[in-house]
């Protein structure tokens, strides 16, 4: 049994210091009920999209939430933005609780707490002019700029790399690219001090991903703005994000700064994901591991008991099955590091002496093709 194996202790478990955080969310929660019955619509159970996650965003910081479809980012992202209630938990933003606040008191946290959603096509209102969709936040939040709206907006566009002569035009005249700069012209208005980014690239043109990445990565420098950076791919947030969160089934496994997550993974669920991201240096000396994960994420309606990775997971044992592992600093991690897993991986992204293969079917795929080669 290597060392790796035996049952870690935390540390310590504590999340970093709360107070000086422009974006602090604890316990969060959301279960979306399922309902039977036309007249009476009766509760028969719940989505547990989001099971009581923590986490904090220092102003002017990114945090990259990661993890595959259905586990729940999309949800934190709305939690956060206040566009769906917390069944549970808390979210406090530039030092104000603004878990419960009513909608007519969101006004001020809404001007600096914005959302760029993952569609440009249809985030955007095909009848409105790209000036009226950049000016229109100015205007509901009684904000009129020394230069005007039209002028205002007109240099958001160039900030986001748009012609400025192009103000009257419709969304359907831009291509996707295009259309999510204006998306984020529009998230800009405002001046806000946070921006959550919903998978803002997935939908585009590989080739474009990474000039709207860039432009995202350019405006965090220059107008210090924080970020929560949705995506389902480690790839994409490797180069924006400082700290990255990585969730599954309504739940945050892992939480650490870039350098460590990428080198120096805990979770197998991390690990797993990071074996799917596509190696940059073909050539490396040190090859990285694979790992193929069986079948799909389990339902969030009735995720399994203790550790919800179990099920996928090649190192359960029966604890992880009756104890539900806490999000803490292991032993060995580095401060700020915090890995819910009672049997952590080694730190380490190299190749394995065999690589973990858990769907069969791929196992007889990969042995007959390599019978027949
Ligand atoms: N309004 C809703 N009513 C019921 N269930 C919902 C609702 N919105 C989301 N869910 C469910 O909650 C779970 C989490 O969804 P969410 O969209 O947050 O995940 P995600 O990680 O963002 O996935 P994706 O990348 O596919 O958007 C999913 O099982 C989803 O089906």
């Amino acid at each position: 049994m290597s060392a790796a194996d035996e049952q870690e202790q935390p540390v310590s478990t504590t999340q970093p210091a709360a107070g000086e955080h422009l974006l602090e969310v604890s316990g969060l929660t959301k279960h979306f009920p399922i309902r039977r019955g036309i007249v009476f619509q009766r509760q028969i159970g719940a989505v547990h999209a989001v099971d009581g996650i923590d986490f904090t965003v220092g102003a002017g910081q990114s945090l990259g939430l990661v993890g595959e479809s259905g586990c729940g980012k999309s949800t934190t992202g709305r939690l956060i933005t206040r566009l769906l209630e917390p069944t549970a938990g808390k979210v406090v933003f530039d030092g104000e609780d603004i878990t419960h606040t009513p909608e007519n008191r969101m006004k001020e946290a809404r001007r600096n707490l914005q959302m760029i959603f993952q569609d440009p096509y249809s985030s955007l209102n095909p009848r409105h002019t790209v000036g009226t969709i950049v000016e229109t936040p100015m205007r509901l939040n009684d904000i009129n700029p020394p230069q005007g709206h039209k002028k205002r907006a007109q240099e958001l566009l160039e900030t986001v790399g748009l012609n400025p002569e192009h103000y009257n035009r419709y969304p359907n005249e831009f291509s996707g690219g295009q259309r999510q700069r204006i998306g984020i012209a529009r998230a800009l208005a405002l001046r806000p001090k946070l921006i959550v980014a919903d998978e803002p690239v997935s939908a585009l043109d590989v080739s474009i991903q990474a000039q709207i990445v860039n432009l995202l990565q350019d405006l965090q420098r220059e107008l210090g703005i924080a970020f929560v950076f949705i995506a389902h791919d480690l790839a994409v947030v490797r180069h924006f994000c400082e700290r990255v969160a990585v969730m599954y089934l309504g739940k945050i496994v892992e939480v650490a700064d870039r350098q460590t997550l990428y080198t120096g993974p805990r979770h197998p669920y991390t690990h797993a994901l990071l074996s799917a991201v596509p190696e940059a240096d073909p050539d490396a000396v040190h090859r990285r591991e694979r790992i193929r994960l069986a079948g799909d994420v389990p339902s969030p309606v009735d995720p399994p008991s203790g550790c919800r990775f179990r099920t996928r997971c090649w190192k359960a044992q029966e604890r992880c099955a009756t104890e539900e592992p806490p999000l803490v600093r292991l032993g060995g991690n580095a401060e700020g590091h915090l890995t819910a897993c009672h049997f952590p991986e080694e730190p380490s992204v190299e190749a394995r002496a065999e690589d973990i293969v858990l769907d069969p079917a791929l196992t007889t795929l990969e042995d007959n093709a390599s019978a027949a080669s």
